[in-house]
């Protein structure tokens, strides 16, 4: 589990930490600076000054440079994240790299400390404006160092995403051993690539010119990961995010931070000695006839994901359907709410899944409308995936009868549905930071529903009812875009009342579920179809030393 910061909770715990005398702003911008250089040095051993003979430069670079420096470029904006590039500027210059550094902005202007490291660096080499950098077009280094914006950009930038389409030197720069097959420079972010907001990821865009960002191989950032770094278009504008100690302290009590979702312990997964009931038994809801394959699905996950029991109940016309193709899920027609009734009349059944394939009749709507206490039938654990989103996004009465112990599993669309101002927001173009995030939408989304809320996609961020928000990260080396095939939602919906079952609170559940999810994804590969994710949950319990 990893905390992820906005800008304004980074600001604050740095803020504390200065004036409870604990580090002075010109140690810490010190260490991230060092910082950056280590992440390099660790990410290219062959850069490190410690390793082996000197590596030997590319070509180009030994016409205008007889001792055969490594070289530096080092992009410095009008803040402090310009301020820890002159830092990085005079470590590399001190490991005896060749270093030019270009400024953004007017020195004078420069906040006290970024100054300072300003003046420090005028000790060592010189300083021309971005300007001439752009209009130069060529990348003329091993390493370009982006430390124009951090966590301070508030508005677009324009011309600097062009920088990476407009270089003519880009094929001699190709440096095979970094591994950088486009021929470019290894480009290095400090804290985030500069034109994404570290907020909710969203690029800074302006309509004239595309990209406006910097699209970087690595990105190092301080004390923890931002948010930015993992929502929206964040991860498509760098490969990998390093994160770098710099000695602060987190404030648990001053920040509740946003965490990402790790793997559960093994023993929560383990199951005791007893029989099939004591891990619970869950019924799913089926559609009609040639409209079960959602349902058997989300059966499948349920069952394998640990839950004792698991049934399936449909109207009587697909009974026979539903028999061919179940064998371990058992069966049972339910064609109203009066069966509905009968079936829940077992108290045994502690978790439903219902939505997958169910349709968005009338009958469909008696049995959510059940479900969710007419007629007094006790509320338990249950999932609403799929239609029942959509009737719930129809009909406010049904709505407003959501508890605590629901879960809510929409993906983009049925989010706009059930929380169309919401998504608006989200979606609204927007030129000043920082962004309504997706984390902002899904806390929002569950605070009005009053239960939680998974909101799915590459990142799929659950919300609690109080605020809590964590986030089940699918990028970077948890990248599993061959999730997104269908069916794949329904074993979602399906592992989560099957966790559900097994009397883990709605939350844990949750995310478990979307974990456990992405690990089956990962485990499997390419080639993935929704059959395939429960098949993979053994191997991830193995893995995980269930
Ligand atoms: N505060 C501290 O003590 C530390 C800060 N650190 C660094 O400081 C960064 C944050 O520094 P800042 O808050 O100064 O923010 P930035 O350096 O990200 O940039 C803020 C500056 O850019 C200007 N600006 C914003 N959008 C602009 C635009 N579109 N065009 C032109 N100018 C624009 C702002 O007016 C402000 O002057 C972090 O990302 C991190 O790299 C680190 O050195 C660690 C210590
Ligand atoms: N690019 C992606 N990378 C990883 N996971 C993804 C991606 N896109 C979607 N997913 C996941 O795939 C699942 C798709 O669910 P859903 O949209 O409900 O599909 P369906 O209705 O076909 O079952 C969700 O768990 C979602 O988080
Ligand atoms: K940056």
């Amino acid at each position: 589990m990893t905390e992820l910061l906005t800008a304004a909770q980074m600001r604050a715990i740095e803020a504390a930490a200065i004036a409870s005398g604990e580090v002075t702003g010109l140690e810490l911008m010190e260490r991230a600076g060092r910082g950056v250089v280590e992440a390099i040095f660790e990410e290219w051993p062959e850069l490190a000054p410690s390793w082996g003979p000197t590596p030997k430069p590319p070509e180009y670079l030994l016409q205008d440079d007889e001792e055969g420096k490594l070289r530096a470029v080092v992009l410095c904006g009008p803040g402090n994240n310009g301020g820890d590039g002159f830092v990085v500027a005079r470590l590399l210059h001190e490991a005896g790299w060749g270093v030019e550094v270009f400024l953004y902005g007017d020195a004078e202007k420069l906040p006290q400390d970024a100054r300072a490291n300003y003046e420090r660096w005028m000790k060592a080499g010189t300083i021309a404006m971005l300007d001439t950098y752009l209009a130069r077009r060529k990348w003329g280094c091993d390493i370009l160092i982006d430390a124009l914006f951090g966590t301070g950009l508030s508005r677009p930038l324009c011309g600097f995403g062009d920088l990476f389409w407009n270089t003519s030197d880009a094929r001699d720069c190709h440096v095979p051993q970094f591994g950088h097959p486009r021929g470019r420079p290894a480009i290095v972010s400090i804290d985030i690539t500069s034109g994404v907001c570290s907020d909710s990821g969203r690029a800074f865009n302006l309509e004239d010119c595309n990209p406006n960002a910097i699209s970087a191989h690595l990105t190092v950032t301080f004390h923890r990961a931002k948010l930015g770094h993992f929502l929206s278009e964040g991860p498509q504008y760098t490969d990998r995010v390093i994160v770098k100690d710099v000695g602060l302290t987190l404030r648990p009590n001053e920040v509740r931070p946003v965490v990402t979702i790790s793997a559960p312990y093994a023993n929560w997964l383990e199951k005791d000695d007893d029989h099939k009931y004591k891990h619970g038994h869950v019924l799913i809801l089926s559609g009609g006839v040639g409209s079960g394959g959602a349902a058997r699905l989300a059966a499948r996950g349920a069952l394998r994901i640990g839950a004792g029991v698991v049934t399936v109940g449909c109207p009587a016309a697909a009974l026979v359907e539903n028999a061919a193709q179940l064998n371990a899920v058992m069966l049972r027609e339910i064609g109203d709410s009066g069966d509905l009734a009968d079936v829940l009349g077992d108290e045994r059944i502690n978790a439903l899944c219902v939505g997958p394939g169910l349709g968005l009749g009338d009958r469909e709507r008696e049995l959510v409308s059940f479900i969710l206490g007419e007629g007094g039938v006790k509320p338990r654990p249950t999932v609403l995936d799929a239609d029942a989103l959509t009737l719930l996004a129809a009909d406010q009465e049904l709505f407003s009868r959501l508890h605590s112990d629901c879960v809510l599993t929409p993906h983009a669309g049925e989010f706009a549905r059930l929380f169309p101002d919401i998504a608006e927001k989200l979606n609204a173009p927007s030129s000043v930071g920082p962004f309504y995030s997706k984390v902002d939408a899904t806390r929002d989304a569950a605070r009005r529903a009053g239960c939680v809320v998974l909101f799915k996609g590459a990142n799929t961020v659950i919300a609690d009812p109080k605020g809590g928000c964590s986030i089940n990260t699918s990028v970077y080396d948890r990248r599993a875009p061959w999730l997104a095939t269908a069916g794949s939602g329904d074993v979602l919906a399906g592992f989560i009342a099957g966790i559900m079952a097994r009397q883990f609170a709605p939350v844990y559940a949750a995310w478990m579920g979307a974990w456990l999810h992405t690990e089956c994804a990962i485990k499997f590969g390419p080639g993935l179809i929704a059959e395939d994710l429960p098949e993979q949950l053994p191997a991830v319990f193995r893995d995980l030393g269930v």
